[in-house]
């Protein structure tokens, strides 16, 4: 991991309409770590990976202040929205495939960027699938639909799309809601590979996925930042909060 901020987030406030869901969050997020995002249900988890993306512009009524800045530019300042998406994989907790094959999943925002060569096609939707540890196991039906796969098969899919933008951040929204322990573990095997190349967001509700796989962890709670530190400190007996151990104990959630 290197020491170079990636994201730097200060004083960021979100309302949907007059409500207040973020209270000022300041925090940044290293080149090359895993952040673990932890907290209780409606404490606005999913909320900050929509302003990072800046999918909170979509939601009507969302009023957002304070600044994020990603490799030290504001992302206001970012004319093509697009360009900016591009650059974060975001996946979801249900996997979304697009109503086509597994190729033409993982091929479709290349093609968008105007890749048209089938070799360079191949090659790269060939290393999404093996980044996301699905090619072995569909490298040889690769024209069948997505949507067709089991459930942690989808999932790992959505992640090959995610990498097929080629991001250098990715997000992840409770990813292991609709899947088996087994998948589960493999595709946390697949985002600590995945590490040394691009920087992890990892929104979970699962506290023992953070202490297996976060360099550090975020608890936010209520909208607000409790802590933020390295994940064995979180998990140790003695967090700088009271709330965060209860929390990280179960005492609340
Ligand atoms: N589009 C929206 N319009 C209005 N309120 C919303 C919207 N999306 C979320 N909220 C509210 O914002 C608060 C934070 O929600 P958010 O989904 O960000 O929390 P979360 O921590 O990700 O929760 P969960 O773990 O249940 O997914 C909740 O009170 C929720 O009801």
């Amino acid at each position: 991991m290197s020491t170079r901020p990636k994201i730097e987030v200060e004083n960021l406030r979100l309302w949907y309409g007059t409500k207040p869901v973020l209270h000022g969050l300041t925090f940044s997020v290293q080149e090359g770590e895993i952040l673990a995002v932890i907290g209780p249900a409606q404490s606005g988890k999913s909320s900050l990976l929509k302003c990072l993306n800046r999918t909170i512009e979509l939601v009507p009524g969302a009023r957002v202040e304070g600044s994020i800045r990603i490799d030290g530019r504001d992302i206001r300042q970012i004319r093509d929205v697009h360009a900016l998406r591009r650059r974060i994989g975001m996946v979801t907790p249900l996997p979304v495939g697009l109503p086509m094959s597994i190729y033409d999943n993982v091929a479709f925002a290349p093609r968008c960027a105007g890749i048209t060569d089938r070799r360079e096609l191949d090659a790269r939707v060939e290393e999404c699938l093996r980044q996301a540890a699905l090619w072995d196991e569909v490298k040889d039906r690769l024209h069948m639909l997505g949507t067709k796969l089991p459930g942690g098969q989808q999932q790992r899919l959505t992640i090959a799309r995610a990498l097929s933008h080629k991001p250098d951040i990715l997000c992840l929204d409770e990813f292991s809601i609709a899947i088996d322990p087994v998948t589960t573990m493999r595709i946390e095997e697949v985002l600590r590979e995945l590490r040394s190349r691009m920087t992890i967001i990892l929104v979970t509700n699962l506290t023992q996925q953070a202490r297996r796989l976060a360099d550090r962890t975020l608890f936010l709670w209520k909208g607000e930042l409790v802590e933020l530190d390295r994940t064995e400190v979180i998990f140790s007996e003695h967090p700088r909060d009271r709330r965060t151990h209860e929390y990280v104990r179960g005492f609340f959630g």
